[in-house]
């Protein structure tokens, strides 16, 4: 009797307590609801759930996704992701016309000049007081940027790009011999190590060794090839080794970025992962400082300025010192080596993968629309002349319009990247919607590039589109605008012209397989996975490529 009166007791007593958690969470659900369809200044958009808000803002390619909703929508509808305690809200924009407050190219009349809000994530890798790209402390990010920029498009600078390109294409025919033609490659393995090498070089005046790294992994060349003494083992492993970490340094970043702190702190998995990308970080940050201190020393012993290097470690070690005649505001300051190194880290995030993309993206295209290459063909030849060889020059690569036109369709059929954020600093309006200060807006790539109020026949491959162009303000987005616009757009456009010029017009490529879809991952960056290609090289083929 006992017994039972305790297990109904029990019993009771559970039934009780699940009751109130159900009255809680129905409660939580209502208030929730009640809260949503209530809210001030609504914009249309999909109804959210309670905790996890609308759980397709979770999905690497959320911009495909987007591109759905704006059917139902419009050119601008708001989503929500999830929080513990609040969710936080996305407002997706999908018209070039909604976007010119968010793209307001001034400096300092700016309400949109964060890309994210605040983030104890980033905050924690010191990524929102430095650096570009992350950076929300508006003066530190306007001085970076002015010096980032003065290098980036230092003549000197681009130069040297255009050597360095043609230097490194060099190195990689000769492994494609090795390989021996005609040669099945995976482009996109061999552009992602072609960048690595060509973006290191540019920073550091050193070699990174990724392309002779990469030819070893394909196990073709013969021993006596491969790596031949102690020494140079060490150079090539420590050079693996600080490529790896450059990775590990963006892969930590995104990481403590979308990883809550309690999350980073609780579950064991995550605990180990951020203690070892913490430790990685660490190392990196010594070692890039050595780079820094050596490269000071090379400066100071240097006699004049014109024995300068000009690398981007150079460049930046050397703008508003005595070494730069071009300062010329009075409190300019030179930047710090802390800065220096996380100005660097950014120009490796965001020079490497997004170019090596973008020429995979070219390739294919070019070998879907042969008159398209025969166009570009006909240009080599006009600009370059039938020498194979003929040297590039800085010059000679800006006269190539054609090749320019191609890059732009390529880049807005298929963005390498997919979505710019910005956050607002103050309460504003636009559509006639109002936002608070701290609003997150997303500006989806693909759809205002395929919109077609801004564009004619959008879904048609046509570089002609842009030969001679009047194209809707900020409806080709594939740099980004505004005042946080792309800082590398002229550097990578003239590193994809070259590299065309350089493939073209000596070698012939066919993709491996003619019918099959482009394989990518998409997230913000669209991620080309591989690009199987036959190379040869052309001499059977006439510069128009006809045979
Ligand atoms: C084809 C190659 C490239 C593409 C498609 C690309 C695309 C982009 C895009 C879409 C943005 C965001 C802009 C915005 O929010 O409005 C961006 C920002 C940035 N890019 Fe690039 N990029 C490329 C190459 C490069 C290169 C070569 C560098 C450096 C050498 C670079 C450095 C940066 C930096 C530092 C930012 C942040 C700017 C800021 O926040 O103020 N990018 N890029």
């Amino acid at each position: 009797m006992k017994f039972h009166s305790t297990i109904k007791f029990i019993l009771n007593d559970a039934s009780n307590f699940l009751s109130l958690i159900f009255l809680v969470i129905l409660s939580y659900v209502l208030q929730f609801y009640f809260r949503y369809f209530t809210r001030k200044d609504k914009i249309p958009g999909p109804i959210p759930f309670p905790l996890i808000g609308n759980i397709e803002t979770y999905r690497p390619n959320a911009s495909q996704w987007a591109i759905e909703l704006r059917k139902t929508y419009g050119d601008i509808f708001e989503v929500y992701s999830g929080g513990l305690f609040s969710l936080s809200r996305q407002i997706w924009i999908s018209n070039a016309n909604l976007t010119h407050k968010l793209l307001n190219p001034s400096l300092t009349q700016n309400n949109f000049p964060y890309r994210t809000t605040e983030n104890e994530g980033l905050d924690r890798m010191d990524m929102t007081n430095r650096g570009i790209i992350f950076n929300r402390n508006v003066k530190a990010w306007q001085y970076n940027r002015k010096i980032v920029s003065r290098a980036l498009m230092s003549p000197k600078f681009l130069k040297k790009a255009i050597k360095n390109t043609e230097e490194l294409f060099c190195e990689m025919e000769k492994y494609w011999e090795k390989v021996g033609y005609p040669n099945k490659l995976n482009l996109a393995s061999w552009m992602m190590r072609f960048m690595t090498d060509s973006v290191f070089i540019l920073i550091t005046h050193t070699k990174s060794y990724a392309l002779f790294n990469y030819f070893n992994t394909l196990n073709i060349s013969n021993d006596d090839e491969k790596v031949c003494t102690n020494d140079l083992e060490d150079v090539l492993k420590e050079s693996e080794k600080l490529v790896n970490y450059i990775r590990l340094h963006f892969v930590a970043c995104i990481f403590f970025k979308d990883t809550p702190k309690l999350l980073r702190k609780i579950l064991p998995g995550n605990r180990k992962k951020s203690k070892e990308l913490l430790e990685a970080v660490a190392w990196l940050n010594n070692k890039v400082l050595e780079l820094i201190r050596e490269r000071k020393r090379v400066i100071e012993n240097a006699k004049s300025a014109k024995e300068l290097s000009a690398d981007m470690l150079t460049l930046l070690l050397t703008i508003n010192t005595n070494r730069d005649s071009k300062t010329t505001e009075e409190d300019a300051m030179p930047m710090s080596e802390v800065d220096v190194r996380e100005n660097v880290y950014e120009i490796l995030g965001g020079g490497i993968d997004t170019t090596a993309n973008t020429f995979c993206y070219v390739v294919y295209y070019l070998t879907h629309y042969p008159e398209v290459k025969r166009k570009m063909l006909q240009e080599i030849e006009n600009v370059f002349g039938k020498d194979m060889n003929h040297e590039l020059t800085y010059e000679s690569v800006n006269r190539l319009n054609y090749c320019e036109a191609i890059i732009k369709e390529v880049s807005r059929l298929m963005p390498t990247v997919s979505v710019l954020f910005r956050v607002s600093a103050n309460p504003d309006e636009i559509a006639g919607y109002k936002f608070s200060e701290n609003t997150q807006f997303m500006i989806n790539i693909p759809a205002i590039q395929m919109n077609p109020s801004h564009w004619k026949q959008p879904e048609i491959f046509d570089p002609d589109r842009f030969i001679e162009p009047s194209v809707a303000k900020n409806a080709l987005l594939y740099f980004g605008g505004g005042a946080r616009i792309c800082m590398g757009k002229q550097l990578a456009i003239l590193q994809l012209k070259a590299l065309m010029v350089l493939l073209y017009r000596k070698y012939d490529v066919e993709l491996v397989d003619m019918v099959g879809d482009l394989k990518y991952s998409s997230t913000v960056v669209n991620h080309c996975e591989e690009l199987m290609v036959k190379v040869k090289p052309n001499n059977s083929i006439s510069r128009n490529g006809i045979n």
